[in-house]
Order: structure tokens, then sequence, then C-alpha cells
């Protein structure tokens, strides 16, 4: 079956109202293949998530980068998945480097939270990826198995899933992966699926890669037959992200 091309815009902890407005007139005017052909969602930090629903063009959702791993309450801060459900919202990210390694989530508190997010009718990006010291030792791939298998441990249907293999090491430095050391690991994940999952998620779960995609480099990761999309940081955040959704029409 196929798989339809997906491009996430991942605008971390940045924006205005002001340049929200800007970049939201740029993507609306665009002209980018139908949705037949690519998915396209876009991650504005929480507080712009009701600007952007009701400004971005229908064709394009609007995702959360983040959500807490239970039902809401005393967690001050902190977003409930019913709370994402509640504005309409189809997808949220969850797993994130930045949070794994930054805020420090555990594998386990990860796929607890994309549990609970699935139980409430979301969809989750669910990012996976090694940091540089891991693929130095050669544990690239048993890092994203594990990632994997934190996950399959805790859930059971993929259908809502979109994996973003985003290697620590290529995001946000200009160190994009190569089109095979990415093709390597994509088609090591859908082999994991294969293997500890089912045959039919290997064949159709989306996996999509992240991490210093620009609109000169996604041409070449397009044409990877394991590459399904992108989920792009700091150029999500320029005119040249419209570049990157017309690369679906590169994809193999
Ligand atoms: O983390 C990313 C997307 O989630 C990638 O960020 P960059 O595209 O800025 O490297």
């Amino acid at each position: 079956m196929a798989r339809k091309f997906f491009v996430g815009g991942n605008w971390k902890c940045n924006g205005t109202v002001k340049s929200n407005e800007e970049l939201v007139k740029v993507l609306n005017a665009a002209e980018v293949p139908g949705t037949d052909v690519v998915e396209v969602v876009v991650a504005p930090a929480a507080v712009h998530i009701p600007q952007v629903l009701a400004s971005l063009r229908k064709d394009f959702s609007v995702a959360a980068q983040n959500c807490w791993v239970k039902a809401g309450g005393a967690f001050t801060g902190e977003l409930s998945a019913e709370m994402l459900a509640d504005l309409g919202l189809p997808w949220v990210v969850l797993g994130h480097s930045e949070r794994r390694h930054i805020i420090g989530e555990s594998d386990e508190f990860i796929a607890d939270k994309v549990a609970y997010a699935l139980s409430k009718g979301l969809g989750v990006i669910y990012c996976i990826g090694e940091k540089l010291e891991e693929r130095e030792a050669g544990n690239t791939l048993d890092v994203n198995a594990r990632q994997m298998k934190a996950l399959a441990d805790k859930i059971q249907d993929w259908s809502k899933v979109v994996v973003a293999y985003e290697p620590v090491w290529a995001i946000g430095t200009g160190k994009v992966a190569t089109p095979e050391q990415a093709q390597e690991v994509h088609d090591a994940v859908r082999k994991w699926l294969a293997d500890n999952v089912s045959a039919d998620a290997a064949a159709t779960t989306r996996i999509i890669y992240g991490g210093s995609v620009t609109a000169k480099n996604c041409g070449d990761l397009a044409t990877q037959p394991d590459i399904d999309g992108f989920l792009v940081g700091g150029a999500s955040l320029k005119p040249e992200f419209v570049d990157i959704i017309k690369s679906a029409t590169q994809s193999k």
C-alpha cells in the first residue's frame, strides 16, 4: 500500500504573533501538490496554536509539540491530550530528542505519552534517533530499535503513528544525514516493524527523516525508498519549507 508523503514543520520554541502571520501568509499562498500526494502538518509553539489554527489553509494541519502523559488536572504548565483533541488537532509530536536529552524524558515515559495520546484519538509523530557517540560506537541500529521497542511494548495499533527518524547529531547542526545513511536506518526500522509488530505495520507506517533538511538536500532524500517525508525544524520557519513540501513529487 502506498504511504502518503508526510511533511511536518516543527517550529519548536520560536515565533511571534507577527512572524507567524507572515509565515502563514507564505504557506497559504503556496502552490503545492494536493492532499492526495502530500500531508502537511505544522507544529507551532503551544501558545500560538489557536492563531495558526484560525489562519492556516485548511488542507494543512496543525500539531502540538508535546502533551502530558495522562489526563489533565494538577500538572502546572502541561497540556493534556484531551485539550489537543478538543481543539481538533490531529497530531502531536512526542519523543523529540530535545525532550529526551534536554528535558530528560525517558523511553518509557514517552511511550506512555504516545499510548495515552492515541487513546484520545490523536495521531502521533514519534521521534527516535541516536546521538553522535552512539553512532560512532556502532550502536545506531540498536538505539533506534530500543526506542521502537519501548513504544511497541505499550501500543498495538500503529495506524496513527508516524515515526520520525531524527539523528541527534543532524538536528540543528547543518550536518544532514546522507541519503544512504538515512535509508539504512529507515530500512532497519521498517524491518524491525515487520519482525516485531506486523507485515502490515511495516508496509503502511510512514517513516520520515528529520535533521538539517533544507530545500537543497530534500530531493535526494525523498527519492530513497523508505523515506516517506520529513520533519523539518529551522527550514520550516522559512519560505523554503514550500520547496520541501514539493519534494513529495520526487518520492518513489
Ligand atoms: O528537530 C528537528 C525537527 O523536529 C530538525 O531540526 P532542524 O531541521 O533545525 O535540524
